[in-house]
């Protein structure tokens, strides 16, 4: 069986409804896509650890584990490796969020999520966040 890859992701939410989302750089795998911010689960390492540090990493914003809600999770074949990726929603932390790593970064509305050109694990999670907004 593949190698399982842990990745934890998540949908930033404005007052507004609307969610940041990450354009992968150029260079990356998957680059010129839209994602959910966050990233690789580190050894010894809780999903919402890992996220906390990604938000921080990516886009210099404070938050915290108990600011993050589980919402759906992404299962996909994903060349050597089979992606799990948890999805949480966050509606509160501290800062602007801002791209330290090269990425663009977009607020959109839940009408338009879906319309996006997104790495595969992400249509069935925009969808669901869609519906759910
Ligand atoms: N962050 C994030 N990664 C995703 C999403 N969808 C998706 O397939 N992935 C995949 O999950 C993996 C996450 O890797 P990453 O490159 O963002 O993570 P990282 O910052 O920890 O990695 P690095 O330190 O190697 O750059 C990549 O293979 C990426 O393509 C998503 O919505 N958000």
């Amino acid at each position: 069986m593949a190698k399982l890859l842990l990745v934890a992701a998540c949908a930033l939410i404005d007052r507004d409804g609307r969610v940041l989302m990450a354009r992968r750089p150029e260079g990356k795998p998957l680059a010129g896509l839209w994602e959910f911010p966050g990233g690789k689960i580190g050894n010894d390492e809780t999903p919402e650890a890992a996220l906390v540090r990604e938000l921080k990493e990516e886009l210099a914003i404070d938050t915290e584990a108990s600011c993050l809600a589980p919402v759906a999770f992404a299962s996909q074949a994903s060349g050597e490796f089979h992606l799990l990726m948890p999805l949480y929603v966050c509606r509160k932390w501290q800062g602007v969020p801002r791209p330290l790593e090269g990425q663009e970064l977009k607020w959109v509305r839940r009408d338009a999520l879906t319309g996006m050109d997104m790495p595969p694990a992400d249509r069935p999670l925009a969808a669901q966040l869609r519906d759910m907004l």
